[in-house]
């Protein structure tokens, strides 16, 4: 994206935000809350409209070419969105109806997915009856079914336990690794950042910082990761 910025009704959230991921990169969007991550995903999901700036997907400019470009993402929410009373296989199915696959291929795909996640003995479960931590990979599996570019990932943590949440940062961590998707993890939590992940700092609608945890933490001249944060955004993501 280039020079992206946005206003709720004249009050600015995103100021002349840039950045670029690679194919297969794990990009981790750091920012306390309120810092606009959300926002940033409202409009590259284009629930919300932009006006200034630009958004590319795979090459595809969002505003020319919507469709194209939305089949090349892929987003999990911050809030959860699969249907709690359909199996997980129907919830996979439908997704897979809405980009065009065939039934047969929806479930090989759904199959080969949840056996990446972990998941595959879920198949016929309900979402009710699947733990957080579950939902969250059975709405991952669904985000990579299209087999996009780009997975968008906004706090995908939240609401889930210690183990689960370090399970959930492990297994995208793979998969990016695996299938050469790029990763955009949006968080709050610094715990969350692995050492060789691209951080892009975002504090009050800017990008204040872009790199590598070792270039960041040189730029600010910080001891600790943590110490690098705190001082680009005045102790906020604590
Ligand atoms: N629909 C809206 N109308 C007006 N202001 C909004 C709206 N949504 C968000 N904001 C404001 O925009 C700013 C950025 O919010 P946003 O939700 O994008 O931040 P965030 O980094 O995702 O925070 P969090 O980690 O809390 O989700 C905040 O000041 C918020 O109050």
């Amino acid at each position: 994206m280039h020079d992206l910025s946005f206003s709720y009704s004249g009050q600015p959230v995103l100021e002349s935000v840039s950045f670029e991921l690679k194919a297969g990169e794990f990009a981790v969007l750091l920012g306390p809350n309120g810092a606009g991550k959300t926002t940033l995903f409202s409009l590259i999901t284009r629930l919300y409209d932009y006006r200034q700036g630009e958004i590319r997907v795979g090459g595809l400019d969002l505003h020319r070419h919507s469709v194209e470009a939305h089949a090349r993402m892929g987003v999990v929410f911050q809030q959860p969105t699969l249907d709690m009373d359909l199996s997980v296989r129907q919830n996979l199915s439908y997704h897979g109806a809405l980009h065009g696959m065939t039934p047969a291929e929806a479930k090989r795909r759904a199959s080969q997915q949840l056996t990446r996640m972990e998941m595959q003995g879920s198949l016929n479960l309900r979402v009710r009856h699947l733990s957080g931590g579950q939902r969250r990979r059975v709405e991952i599996a669904r985000g990579l079914l299209h087999e996009p570019r780009l997975l968008l990932l906004d706090e995908p943590t939240v609401g889930l336990d210690i183990a689960s949440r370090r399970g959930l940062v492990e297994h995208v961590h793979r998969l990016c690794r695996e299938q050469g998707v790029a990763v955009l993890w949006a968080t709050h939590l610094i715990d969350e950042v692995y050492p060789e992940d691209r951080v892009i700092v975002l504090h009050r609608g800017q990008v204040c910082a872009d790199g590598g945890i070792g270039d960041i933490m040189a730029q600010t001249s910080s001891d600790s990761i943590g110490d690098a944060f705190d001082r680009l955004t005045e102790g906020e993501t604590r």
